[in-house]
């Protein structure tokens, strides 16, 4: 995996505006993610956090402008930009049938030519990634008869096989136990410190979003509500503005740790 971009902005997103079925879903984002950055998107339900990644991603029609690695993604051919940037959405197509060593397999497809096959350097990175991300002894399975958490898994194993530098996770570990959970974000944590790795995420495990991003951008209602360091943007005062909640915002050893209080 290599850094494309040489410092400054991986991702820039100016005046962000999706309108889905008649109705504005985002509304003007602005945001920037620095080469190496781990930015999670924080909000309610309906927020448009979703709608904001599958926008960074190219998989929806948007007025302002994305830019990645510096150049737009209205002017990136879709293999150009499957090199650039992987998305690991919440509900992934799968083909039907297909098994996990297949399905990681199509994370390649940006390098393998046309009409061609993949080469022995393809199916090493595979493997590779299917022994990091405990998926070895499923490799001929077919996805459908995984549990949630081995085929949330394995949406991540086809994400990392295609070693773009820029990677788009929309709540890539509700499915996993505590322990894998851990280990699927220590893995994408090693790979933001190693190889400069750029992370977008969403999730809605706040303690989660305060422990591993370096920033937050809290969304509310298509706009972005508060962005900033996790413990300018996890208060006890923002989260009951914009989630309703009632939390407790703790010290934690790598951010704050929200925890919430029954009425
Ligand atoms: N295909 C669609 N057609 C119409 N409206 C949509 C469509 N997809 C999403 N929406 C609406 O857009 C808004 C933002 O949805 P989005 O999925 O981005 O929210 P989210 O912040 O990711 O929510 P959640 O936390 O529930 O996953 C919601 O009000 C949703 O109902």
């Amino acid at each position: 995996m290599s850094t494309a971009a040489s410092g400054g902005n991986t991702v820039e997103v100016r005046g962000v505006t999706v309108a889905l079925d008649g109705r504005t879903v985002l509304s003007g984002v602005d945001l920037d993610a620095r080469a190496g950055e781990w930015l999670t998107v924080i909000g309610p339900n309906g927020a448009g956090k979703s709608t904001l990644l599958r926008a960074v991603g190219g998989a929806l029609s948007f007025t302002g402008s994305v830019t990645i690695f510096g150049t737009s993604t209205a002017d990136l051919a879709r293999r150009a930009r499957a090199r650039l940037v992987a998305t690991v959405p919440q509900q992934p197509t799968v083909p039907p049938g297909m098994v996990v060593e297949d399905y990681v397999l199509l994370g390649r497809t940006p390098y393998i030519p046309a009409l061609g096959r993949e080469s022995a350097a393809d199916r090493a990175v595979v493997h590779r990634v299917l022994e990091r991300l405990d998926l070895t002894r499923f490799a001929s399975r077919p996805l459908a008869r995984l549990s949630g958490g081995e085929r949330q898994r394995a949406f991540l194993a086809r994400a990392l096989a295609q070693e773009a530098p820029l990677l788009l996770l929309d709540e890539p570990t509700t499915a996993l136990d505590i322990g894998h959970q851990q280990e699927v974000l220590d893995l994408v944590d090693e790979l933001r410190r190693d190889q400069g790795l750029t992370v977008l995420a969403t999730t809605h495990d706040l303690s989660v979003a305060g422990e591993y991003a370096d920033r937050l951008v809290l969304l509310a209602e298509g706009r972005v509500a508060a962005a900033g360091a996790p413990a300018e943007v996890l208060t006890e005062e923002l989260l009951s503005r914009h989630y309703g909640a009632r939390v407790r915002v703790l010290p934690g050893e790598h951010g704050p740790l929200v925890v919430p209080v029954r009425w």
